[in-house]
Parts: structure tokens; sequence; C-alpha cells
């Protein structure tokens, strides 16, 4: 039974969930937003940024907590494109996950193959096509799609969904939708979660995008000038299909550096977080991994103290996102599921901060994401079956 207190709604496909109406309600709240879809937070007052010692939490969108979670009954998640590094790393997620079950797992060159490393129960892997996709959707065994394809490959199955009137929830790991409007694009320490909650089309951020913007979005406002953002990732952010990118013999001993001006991700950035960035991209010799230092002209002189506690404050609460004080390690972060930012160093004018920040680009910056995407859109607790940093 529902408590007096709640209300029961339909979230966006059909679901009843209910809303505490307590004060924490993200359907109350009413977070300040930046020009950019995410919110953000002001510290002008804050004790913290006047030195005077720490404030209280002022994350403007903290996590919704368990309370908000208003599924129990578990999930059918079918993934297109299982085969490839982010589905395998959702598929391990999957494995542990306490509601979510896949029901089905397609790659065209593994089809017919049983899938390893799922031990609910046995699965082939098959080839489906999107019409097949269309059908199963239709048969209503499925209530969740993930699709794990290459750019430009999702448009046919995302169109037969949209055609058929699907109410499922659609994650797209590709940047195919990450400018479309009509989807919702979904990074959820910056995105109003409460909105995540109610979508059916979610646009799941890029790796290196997800990355710059966690370690960007706390100092918007004290900008000064273009965040200029220095990238390497290993090579696993390549994906399966052999390219110059993923190449060993070409990156053995070596750093390479590719898109450096126009990366997709730049503009995923700075469209997302409403100002310009400068991004450069970079590709190592290890497999999973990325390190970012980020330059930011600051608008006003700050101390490096300052500027960790704005971090601190606007992360507070964040079981994703872990605030430290030297320059993270990229081989710390591997196979981890958050990003840890830290250095702060501050130049001599006061004027100019860099910050460094690690992600894994399968988990953080992939398959965890999607997860957290997948939990609040099917009303599960955001964290549910995601070991937490
Ligand atoms: N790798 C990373 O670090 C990150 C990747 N992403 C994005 O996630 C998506 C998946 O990336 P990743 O897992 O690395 O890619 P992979 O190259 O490792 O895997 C791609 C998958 O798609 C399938 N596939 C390829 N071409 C087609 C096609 N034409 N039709 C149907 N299926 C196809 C492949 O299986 P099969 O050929 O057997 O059908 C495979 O399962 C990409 O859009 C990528 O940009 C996002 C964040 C991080
Ligand atoms: C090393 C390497 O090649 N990395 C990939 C990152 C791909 C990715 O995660 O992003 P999308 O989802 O936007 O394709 C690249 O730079 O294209």
């Amino acid at each position: 039974m529902l408590p007096a207190t709640s209300v029961a709604m339909r979230n966006g496909h059909g679901q009843v969930v209910r809303s505490l109406l307590t004060s924490a309600s993200p359907f109350l709240a009413s977070p300040r937003q930046t020009p950019s879809r995410f919110t953000s937070t002001k510290f002008p007052t804050s004790p913290s940024w006047q030195g005077r010692g720490y404030a209280t939490t002022t994350n403007p969108n903290p996590p919704l907590g368990k309370k908000n979670a208003s599924n129990d009954v578990p999930s059918r998640i079918a993934l297109i494109g299982a085969r490839g590094y982010t589905g395998q790393a959702l598929i391990d997620l999957l494995n542990n996950h306490p509601y979510m079950d896949l029901c089905h797992v397609s790659s065209r060159e593994l089809a017919g193959q049983e899938l390893k490393g799922y031990d609910k129960r046995k699965i082939i892997y098959e080839n489906l096509s999107p019409e097949d996709a269309i059908e199963l959707d239709k048969s209503g065994k499925v209530d969740g799609w993930v699709l794990a394809l290459p750019n430009g490959v999702a448009k046919p199955f995302v169109e037969a969904f949209d055609n058929a009137k699907s109410k499922s929830v659609i994650v797209d790991l590709s940047a195919d939708y990450r400018f479309d409007d009509s989807w919702t694009y979904a990074l959820p320490e910056l995105t109003k979660r409460s909105a995540i909650c109610q979508a059916t089309r979610i646009s799941n951020p890029g790796c290196y995008a997800t990355g710059a913007q966690l370690t960007l979005a706390p100092m918007l406002e004290h900008l000064g000038g273009e965040p200029c953002i220095f990238g390497v990732s290993g090579y696993s952010g390549a994906g399966t299909r052999p390219s110059p990118n993923n190449d060993l013999n070409r990156l053995k001993d070596n750093l390479v550096a590719y898109s450096l001006t126009g990366h997709i991700h730049e503009r995923e950035i700075s469209r997302h977080l409403g100002t310009p960035v400068a991004f450069m991209p970079h590709v190592a010799s290890w497999f999973r991994g990325i390190h970012l230092t980020v330059n930011i002209p600051l608008n006003k002189t700050m101390t490096s103290r300052d500027i960790r506690q704005i971090y601190q404050d606007r992360y507070a609460g964040e079981k994703l996102v872990k605030v430290v004080g030297e320059a993270p390690l990229v081989r710390s972060i591997s196979g981890l599921h958050g990003v840890e930012i830290g250095g702060f160093a501050v130049d001599s004018t006061g004027k100019r901060v860099v910050v460094c920040s690690t992600i894994d680009n399968l988990n953080k910056g992939a398959s965890t994401q999607c997860l957290q995407n997948m939990n609040l859109a099917l009303g599960y607790a955001e964290y549910e079956g995601i070991p937490t940093m």
C-alpha cells in the first residue's frame, strides 16, 4: 500500500510510479538552471567560498535515494550490439542486478552461440533485425532496449520503435541522438534526475564527454575564458572493429593524437554545458580508462582550496564522483564505476586552474551510466546493481 504522503503517477512508458511528497521530492524541487540543460550551483555567499570553513551540502541535483524507487517487479532487457566492449560491460553489470534480467542478446557474429558470463540463465545470441525487435516489443516481453551499436547504425531500430509507438525504454549508447532534443540526454549527476525517471528515449553521453562535463560543470559560473581539455583514452574507446586507434602495433610505446579539432565530443560537451570548449583527444596503449587534464581560465582570483571545496559541495552525496586532492591516476580507475576529480592546481595569478579527472570509458563512460539511466527510467533506485566507489 502506498504511504499517505505519496502520489501515484504514470511515467513515460506507462508504469505506475510513486513519488513521496517530502521536501526532498524531485517532483517538488526546483533547482536553479544555467543556460545549459544542466543544473548548476551558485557560491558567492558560501562560507567556504569566502575561505571561512566548509559549507553545507549545495548539490542542486542530489541522488533521489531508495525511497523514490517505485518498482520492485523484475524488468526484461534486450541488448543489441552485445558482442562489443560496452555491451559486454553491461552484461557483467546485469549479471548482478537484483531486478533487471537479460532476455535477448543480439550479435551478427555470435548468433547461435551461448552467451558466456551470464549466470542467471542460459541465453543464446540472436541476430535481431529491427523487424524482429518490433515483434518482440509488441509481444510485451521486453521492458527496456539497449542499443550498443557503432555510430550511425541505430537509426533503423529507432525508426521501427517510433513507428510502432513503442513505450519501452530505449537507451542508445552511440552519439546518434545526443544532439536530438526529442531524446533525453542523460548524465544523472548533471541532468535533472526526475526528467530521466520520465524518459523513454535516452541518449547516453560519450565517454570523454562524461568525464569532461563532470570536471567542468562546477566551474561554469567562474569561467574566464574557453576551457581546454586534453584527453587520453585507452584503446577500448575505439571499439572492437579494427581501426588506427586500436592498432596495438601503432600504439606500442606511443601516444597518438587524433581529431585535434572538431571531435564529436567537443561539440557534445560544448552543447550540453552551454559554453564552447576545446577538446584534444589522444589514444594510448592501455586497454580501458581515460585521463583528462582540463585547463580552466577563471573570471576572478581563486585559491586551490576554494575550488576543491566547490567540487566537494557540488558532488556531495554522489556515489559515483570522488573529489580527491592529488591528480588521479588512470590505472586506479580501471574497472571502477565512477569518476575521480583532483589536482586543482592554481597558477601564480590565481586566475587559472588545472583540474584532472579519470573515468573508465567502458563503465561510467558507457555501461554504468546506461544502468544508472535504466534504473531511473524503469523505476529502480539509481545505483541498483552498481558497485559504488
Ligand atoms: N568503447 C567505448 O569506450 C565507448 C563506446 N561508446 C559508444 O557505444 C557504442 C558501442 O561501442 P563499442 O561497444 O565500443 O563498439 P564495438 O565495436 O565494440 O561493438 C559494436 C557492436 O555492434 C555490433 N554491430 C556492428 N555493426 C553493426 C551493424 N551494422 N548492425 C548491427 N550490429 C552491428 C557488433 O556486433 P556484430 O558485429 O557481431 O553484430 C558489436 O556487438 C558506439 O556507438 C560507441 O561510440 C560510448 C562510450 C564509450
Ligand atoms: C580512442 C577512441 O577512438 N575513442 C573514441 C571514443 C568513442 C566514444 O566513446 O564516443 P562515442 O560514443 O561518441 O562514439 C573516439 O574518439 O571516437
